[in-house]
């Protein structure tokens, strides 16, 4: 998907909402687990009853692969899914990859080709040599990561490299990489105040913003210092939307809570 794409999804839905699909056998209502693939059972409840609230679903595949065979097919029926039934949505695989160049090859044709995600988060750790292999694939998009929701955030990349915190080296220099108008970065709600600064750098990147619901960061804050003319986020959350209700109506409930979400995003379209 282009990002021309995106941005016109966002528009005509009036959301920048990204679902994240973290899927957890021991939170999904009891009665699913008798279903043969209980992990894509849950998953397509949420899909059909969300979709048109949302622009993107975000698996985490750590929630798959936590189950072995069983998790990846059930990761492999959901993105199968989605594309067959709603193209126009925009999809994340959340795996944190990146390694030396031909290793990177490798998780990108995994991401890209055989599950045919939009998109594939990556750690910059490795620097360009493992970032651009992903960079390589036309209309996919690599999602980098420069300010993480989390405490450790604080162990590294907010830390003084020469002129700047590690962070804003990560958004500077991947800049320079081949091909790096297919980056968007991973900047976590919960550093909300950090966005005024990271606009300044990159101010027409898409940024993933994991972390509003239940890390507790806040969507107003997050609008306020990280919207541009394109919209330019997309605002993730996963526990706060999927697991409103273990009960029957699991979907119906998910859905209030992401339209809940949606209704005040629309005041920023
Ligand atoms: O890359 C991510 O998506 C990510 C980056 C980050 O800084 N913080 C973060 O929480 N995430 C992911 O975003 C999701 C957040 O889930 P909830 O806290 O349940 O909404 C999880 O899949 C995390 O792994």
């Amino acid at each position: 998907m282009t990002t021309a794409q995106l941005v016109s999804e966002i528009k005509k839905k009036q959301s920048f909402l990204c679902i994240g699909l973290d899927v957890d056998l021991n939170k999904i209502p009891e009665h699913l687990l008798k279903e043969e693939d209980p992990i894509f059972a849950f998953n397509k409840a949420i899909i059909d009853a969300t979709h048109h609230l949302c622009v993107a679903y975000k698996p985490n595949t750590a929630f798959y692969e936590a189950y072995g065979i069983k998790g990846w097919k059930a990761l492999e029926k959901t993105i199968i899914y989605l594309n067959k039934n709603y193209p126009e949505i925009f999809t994340i695989a959340d795996a944190k990859r990146g390694d030396i160049g031909n290793t990177s090859t490798m998780y990108a044709k995994a991401f890209f080709e055989d599950l045919a995600f939009d998109s594939v988060t990556v750690a910059p750790y490795m620097g360009k040599d493992s970032v651009e292999p992903f960079l390589e694939f036309k209309n996919k998009h690599t999602i980098l990561l420069a300010l993480t929701s989390n405490q450790g955030a604080f162990d590294f990349q907010t830390k003084q490299v020469g002129e700047n915190e590690l962070y804003k080296e990560v958004l500077k220099v991947s800049k320079t990489y081949k091909n790096s108008e297919s980056l968007m970065y991973v900047v976590g709600a919960t550093k909300a105040e950090y966005l005024a600064e990271i606009r300044e750098i990159i101010p027409d990147s898409f940024l993933l913003v994991p972390g509003v619901g239940a890390q507790g960061g806040n969507l107003q804050e997050v609008c306020k210092f990280g919207l541009n003319s394109q919209i330019g986020l997309l605002i993730n959350s996963s526990r706060g939307i999927i697991y409103a209700s273990r009960g029957e109506y699991f979907a119906e409930e998910a859905a209030l809570k992401a339209e809940a979400i949606q209704k005040e995003m629309s005041a920023f379209v």
